[in-house]
This record gives structure tokens, sequence and C-alpha cells, in this order.
């Protein structure tokens, strides 16, 4: 450990301990978190799909598909109204990604995702009492407030509650919650549209409540992390005391000491780079600065919001009725929730790269055939209808291409960024992640419907081509990181026939040294 502190990191370590039912409750709370983004995901599809709310809010929409105005199929939902509706909760929950790591740093983990849920159940009460289209952009706001909050602190709750052994899976399941709430929301939206009178919306929109709830009032009985707590000065005593707790065992000296080094070479670390946020823009980050951009980026370039907001969209545009687009919609949430599950069994038996490849060919295929078929259908014009069998069939094909993305992209999307930096930046790391996420979000759910009506079936054919092009991307750059601990990833850049040329060689001894 020549010349200066080592990196102290715990992943590669076994502490006395064992998983206590404690931690998985606070584990469960936390990935709630997930189970809240996931929700609003898979909500707004099947309500903008709702003849009873499309009537009063968005009468344009309404009309063109009613009939009652003509319009190819291709463009009967195109209403930039319409997509702000869903898109606009990913913009603020990007603007808020700073603010919210800031509170996350300084306030603790437990006190951002507080605050996340409570700004969040304003949002679901705004939505549901919904008079005026105002009120629903206020109220989507406000939810990606909250959104913005509990993205940024809770995975780093579960990662720093989690026995460092414990670390990998723990993060999937936040992705697996993610799912989960499409699911939920594809369930409710086709349960409520039953309900007579028009205002089974209202009551899609007021459950995401639910899972803030179960949040909130669970992080209220939670302790901060053991991280979080050094960092923000409490007694040994107090960190201890939680630790005992949280690993069912007195025995907590080392790691309790092995934490304390960590966030004090932390701080050294920002203090020689003079709490330069820029820091991470060095040379030497070079590597894992493009893999945190490029990751959330490709992840949303893959087309998956397409499904996941406009599914039942989708399926209507097909010729569905509303009933069985919205059952299409449960269908492929199902499909999306046991293929992350798959993820989560052997992401650390088969590695990072097989799932990438696999996944990136199955999407690939899936979309160029789904892209032929429409083609076929509606042609150019968009005029055509479409008989139920062969409408079936595009259904079976979003399953393929859902399932290519749950055991890739989906959850390796959060994963390989959260592993790849060394500690020092690992928090700054993960806000860009974050942030370039609902970015690109966003952008989808803001465009995708005028691009659906603009390039028709092309559009298929570009998603395609974005995800030949990630996949081939993956293959030559993308340097396996299964098994490898976090002190020691910086040999994958230094021994990549690429990267090699931004590490420099003593980042490729096993101790990552902070000079
Ligand atoms: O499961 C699909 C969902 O997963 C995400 O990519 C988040 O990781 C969302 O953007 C998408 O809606």
């Amino acid at each position: 450990m020549a010349g200066g502190a080592a990196v102290v990191d715990s992943s590669s370590k076994v502490y006395p301990g064992r998983m206590t039912a404690f931690v998985i409750f606070a584990s469960l709370v936390a990935a709630c978190g997930g189970l809240m983004l996931g929700y609003d995901i898979g909500i707004s599809g099947g309500v903008t799909a709702m003849s009873s709310f499309l009537q009063p809010f968005f009468p344009d929409v309404y009309r063109k598909e009613q009939g009652i105005v003509s319009s190819n199929q291709y463009c009967k939902f195109d209403s930039h109204k319409l997509t702000f509706f869903t898109s606009s909760l990913y913009l603020a929950a990007l603007l808020v990604q700073w603010p919210a790591s800031y509170s996350t740093s300084k306030h603790g983990r437990k006190f951002s995702i507080i605050i996340g849920a409570v700004i969040f159940l304003l949002g679901a009460a705004f939505n549901a009492a919904a008079i005026h289209v105002a009120m629903l952009y206020i109220g989507r706001l406000l939810l990606g407030l909250g959104v913005g909050f509990v993205i940024q602190a809770a995975p780093l709750y579960l990662s720093e509650m989690a026995p460092s052994k414990s670390r990998g899976s723990l993060n999937t399941i936040f992705q697996l919650m993610i799912t989960i709430g499409i699911l939920l929301a594809n369930l409710v939206n086709y349960a409520t549209n039953k309900i007579q009178g028009g205002w089974g919306w209202r009551l899609s929109l007021g459950l995401a409540a639910l899972p803030a709830a179960i949040v909130l009032l669970g992080s209220i009985s939670l302790p901060d992390t053991p991280n979080s707590m050094i960092e923000r000065g409490a007694s040994e005593e107090d960190v201890k005391k939680n630790l005992r707790r949280i690993r069912g065992t007195e025995d907590v000296h080392e790691e309790y000491q092995d934490l304390c080094d960590a966030c004090a070479n932390a701080s050294k670390a920002a203090n020689n780079n003079n709490n330069n946020k820029l820091a991470i823009f060095q040379r030497k980050y070079v590597p894992q600065m493009v893999m945190t951009f490029l990751i959330p980026f490709f992840q949303q370039l893959t087309g998956i919001n397409v499904i996941m907001f406009y599914a039942p969209v989708l399926f209507q545009t097909l010729g569905f009725g509303n009933d069985a687009s919205l059952m299409s919609a449960v269908i492929t949430g199902l499909v999306n929730v046991a293929a992350t599950g798959v993820a989560f069994l052997v992401v650390d038996r088969y590695g990072r790269r097989p799932l990438f490849l696999e996944g990136g060919l199955q999407m690939l295929l899936s979309q160029v055939i789904i892209g032929s078929l429409i083609w076929k259908v509606f042609g150019v014009a968009g005029m055509a209808s479409v008989s139920k069998g062969y409408a079936y069939g595009i259904v079976a094909l979003i399953c393929v291409y859902v399932a290519g993305f749950a055991w890739s992209w989906g959850p390796l999307g959060w994963l390989v960024p959260s592993e790849i930096f060394p500690l020092e930046i690992r928090s700054t790391g993960q806000g860009i992640n974050a942030t370039i996420n609902m970015l690109m979000t966003f952008v989808i759910g803001q465009v995708f419907l005028s691009l659906l009506c603009a390039t028709k079936f092309g559009l298929f054919f570009i998603f395609a081509f974005f995800v030949l092009s990630m996949t081939l991307f993956v293959a030559f750059f993308l340097p396996e990181t299964r098994g490898i601990p976090i002190e020691d990833m910086s040999k994958v850049w230094s021994q990549h026939w690429f990267w090699r040329r931004f590490v420099p060689c003593e980042d490729s001894t096993r101790r990552v040294e902070m000079v």
C-alpha cells in the first residue's frame, strides 16, 4: 500500500453476522421505492387508453380514437399534451437528481426516502382528485419529484444495509420491484376500466399512494445506514448499536473500522480533488464515464418504454378493444417480472456479457419481425385493420422482446454502472447514471407517439438499429465484471484491448491507491 491510503471496500470480505430478519424488512421497505417508480411507469398507458379519462382531459385525442375525426392508425394517439402527461414525471425526476443527491449525502438516505414518499403522496392525491388537466400535470410533476428522491436514495440504502456477499442480488431486487410495480399497475388498470361511472381512472392514479405509504410508514421506523451515520458524524456507540442490530451479532468492530476507513479515504480523495465534482472527468476515469453515459442511454433506446408506457395504446392501434389491450399489457407485464427473476438467478453465475449479448440478439430479431408484420398489414397509409390471429402473434413477439430486455438491459442497466466506479467517485457516477436514465426515459416518453405517427412501422426498425449498435458496443467494449471485487475493478480496464490506453499502470494494481 505504498504512497497513500488504500480504498477499503468491504465487498470481498466476509464480516461476522447473518442476514437478519431486520435487514430483510428494511430492504423490502426500501425496495418498495422501485414499486413506486414501476407503478407510475405502468399506470399512465392504461389510463390514457380509457375513454372516460380521454374525453374530459384530452378531447382531441378522444375524438380521433373514437373515429369521430378521421386519422390513420399510426397517428390516432399523437398528442403532445397527452405524452407530456406521461413523460413530465421523468422530467421532474431528472431535474431533482442533484438536490436529491445533496440531501442523501448531507441528511442521510432515510431522510431522502421519507421526503420522496411525502411528495409522491401529494402527487397521487392531486392526480386522483384532478378536475382539470393542469391538476394532472401538477400531480405527475410531484410524483416525479418524489420518485427522483427515492431512486437516488433507495438503491444506496439497499447496498449499504446488505451484507457484502448479497449486494449483487439485492441490487437486482430494485429492478424486480420496478417490474412488479408495472405489472400491478397493469392489473389495476384492467380492473378499474370495468368500473361503471367513468371514475376508474381516479382509482388507478390514486392507488399510486399505496406503495408510497408503505415506504413512508416503513422507513419512519427504520434506522439510517451505518455508512451514512458515519459520514454525518454519528458517535461510535450509536453506529455500533445499529450495526449489531442489522448484522445480528455483537462482533461488529472490524466492519465498523472498515466503514470508518472507507469514509476517511473517500473524503481524503475528495480533498485531493479540492472537492471538485469535475474530478470524475479525468482521463483515467474515461472508461467508466463512457459506460455510465452509454448504458442508460442505450437502455432506453431499446424502446422498452414504448411497450411499458404505451402497450395498451399500441395494442389498440393494432385493433384490439379496450379490454383486450389492457389484458395484453398485463401479459407483457408478467413476462417482464418473470424474466427479471431469471436475471436475478443467473447474473452471478453466467456473468453480465452473455446476458447482454443474448438479450440484445433476442430484442433485435423480435423487433425486425414485429416491424415487418406491422408494415405488411398497415403499410404506409396505416388504414387497414388487423385480424385477431395476426394481432395475437404480434403480442407474442412483443413478449419475446420484453423477456430479452428484462434479463439483460433492465437489471444490468443499474447493476453495471453501480459496480465499475472506484469509491471516491461512485456516488457521482451513480448520479450521472440516474440522470441519463431519467432524461432518456423522458425523451422516449415524449416523442414516441409523434415518432410512430411520422415513421410508422419504421419506428421498430429504428429501435432495432440501436439494439444492434448497443449489442456490438457490448461485444467490443464492455469487459466482464462478474465476480470481480469492486476494489479490483480497475484491472478490467487496464487489461482491456481498448480501454487500457486510458488507465495508468498504478491503477491496475490489486488495491486501488489514492495519492
Ligand atoms: O422493466 C422495464 C423498466 O425498467 C426500466 O428500464 C428501469 O430500469 C424502465 O425504464 C422500464 O420501464
